[in-house]
C-alpha cells in the first residue's frame, strides 16, 4: 500500500526502484484557440520510477508549471496522457501531493497549521489517526509543538515547512514540487533542500520536483529532466552519479557536482536559443 512499507531503501540510488510510477506519454499543451493559440508542452515523454528523486528544469517559460499541473490532473492536457501507478490521470489522484511556491497562498491564515495540515485528511481518516499524522509530519519537517500556531506567525521558512508537512500528512505515493523554495532566503533554502532528502529517504517518497536552480537540481536529484525551449519537449535526461547521502558542501566541491552543473546550464542555454515563444 503506502510509501512507508515498499521497498526499504534506505539509500536511495534510483537503481533498486525500477517499478515505474508516473508514465508521461506524449504530453501536450496549448492555450488558447485560432490566432492566440500557443502550443507550450509538444510530446513530453518520460517516465518516473518508484522512490525517485526527479527535478524537472528548462527555460523560463517553457512550460515546468504546465507540466506539473497536467500531471497534478488539476488541468488537462491537450494531448498525450499521464499515468500515475498505470491509470490515466483525469482528476488529482489520492496519492499524490503538491507543494506549490508561493507558501503564503497555500496555507489558510485563519487556521493553525495543525488545522491546515488536518484539512486534506478530514473525510478520509479517522480522529486519532488524523492526529497522528499530524504529529509525525511535523516532526518530520522540524515543527513539533508549533502546531497551535497560526502561518502569520511564522517566518517563510516555517511557513513552507508547515505547506510540506501538509502534503506529507496524506503520505503520498508522489510528492510534486514546483519551485518549493523560491521565496525563502539562501540559508533556509539550503535547509529546506537537506529536509526534502531527508524526508524522502523516510518516507521512501517518489519526488518530482521543477526548479529554475542548476545547482539545487544536481544537488537533490537521481536524474535531471531537462526540457527545451517552448514548444516544449524532453531536451536531455542527465542521470546524477554524486553519492548519498548528500552534504552541502563535499557534494558540491565533488568535480563530477561542475561537470553535472555546467552540462545542464549549456543545454539549458541551447534550449533557450532555440524557444520560439522566448523569442517571440
Ligand atoms: N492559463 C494560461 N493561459 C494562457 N497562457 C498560459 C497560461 N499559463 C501559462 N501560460 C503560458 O504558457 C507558457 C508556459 O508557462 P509556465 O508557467 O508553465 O512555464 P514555466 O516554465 O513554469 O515558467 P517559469 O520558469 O517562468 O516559472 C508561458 O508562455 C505562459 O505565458
Amino acid at each position: 500500500m503506502g510509501v512507508l512499507t515498499m521497498t526499504g531503501m534506505t539509500e536511495n540510488t534510483g537503481a533498486a526502484a525500477l517499478e515505474v510510477i508516473l508514465e508521461l506519454q506524449g504530453v501536450e499543451k496549448a492555450y488558447g484557440s485560432g490566432s492566440t493559440r500557443t502550443q507550450v508542452l509538444d510530446g513530453v515523454d518520460f517516465a518516473v520510477n518508484r522512490g525517485e528523486f526527479i527535478c524537472v528544469v528548462g527555460p523560463s517559460g517553457s512550460g515546468k508549471t504546465t507540466l506539473l499541473r497536467c500531471i497534478a490532473g488539476l488541468m488537462p492536457p491537450s494531448g498525450g496522457r499521464t499515468l500515475f501507478e498505470g491509470d490515466v490521470v483525469t482528476e488529482p489522484p489520492a496519492k499524490l501531493a503538491v507543494v506549490f511556491q508561493d507558501y503564503s497562498r497555500s496555507l489558510l491564515p485563519w487556521m493553525t497549521v495543525r488545522r491546515n495540515i488536518e484539512l486534506p485528511l478530514k473525510n478520509k481518516f479517522a480522529r486519532g489517526e488524523r492526529a497522528e499524522r499530524i504529529e509525525h509530519a511535523l516532526r518530520s519537517v522540524g515543527l513539533a509543538g508549533k502546531g497551535d500556531l497560526y502561518p502569520w506567525q511564522m517566518s517563510g521558512g516555517m511557513q513552507q515547512r508547515a505547506a510540506i508537512a501538509r502534503g506529507l500528512a496524506y503520505q503520498p505515493d508522489v510528492l510534486l514540487m514546483d519551485e518549493p523554495f523560491a521565496a525563502v532566503d539562501a540559508q533556509t533554502r539550503i535547509d529546506l533542500e537537506d529536509l526534502v532528502l531527508d524526508i524522502q529517504r523516510e518516507y521512501n517518497t517518489t519526488v518530482l520536483f521543477v526548479t529554475h536552480d542548476i545547482d539545487e537540481a544536481v544537488y537533490l536529484a537521481d536524474r535531471v529532466v531537462v526540457l527545451s525551449g517552448a514548444p516544449t519537449t524532453v531536451s536531455h535526461e542527465i542521470p546524477v552519479d554524486l553519492p548519498r547521502p548528500r552534504d552541502q558542501v563535499q557534494t558540491k566541491l565533488d568535480p563530477r557536482f561542475a561537470q553535472l552543473r555546467t552540462r545542464i546550464f549549456e543545454l539549458i542555454q541551447n534550449a533557450k536559443s532555440s524557444s520560439v515563444i522566448n523569442r517571440a
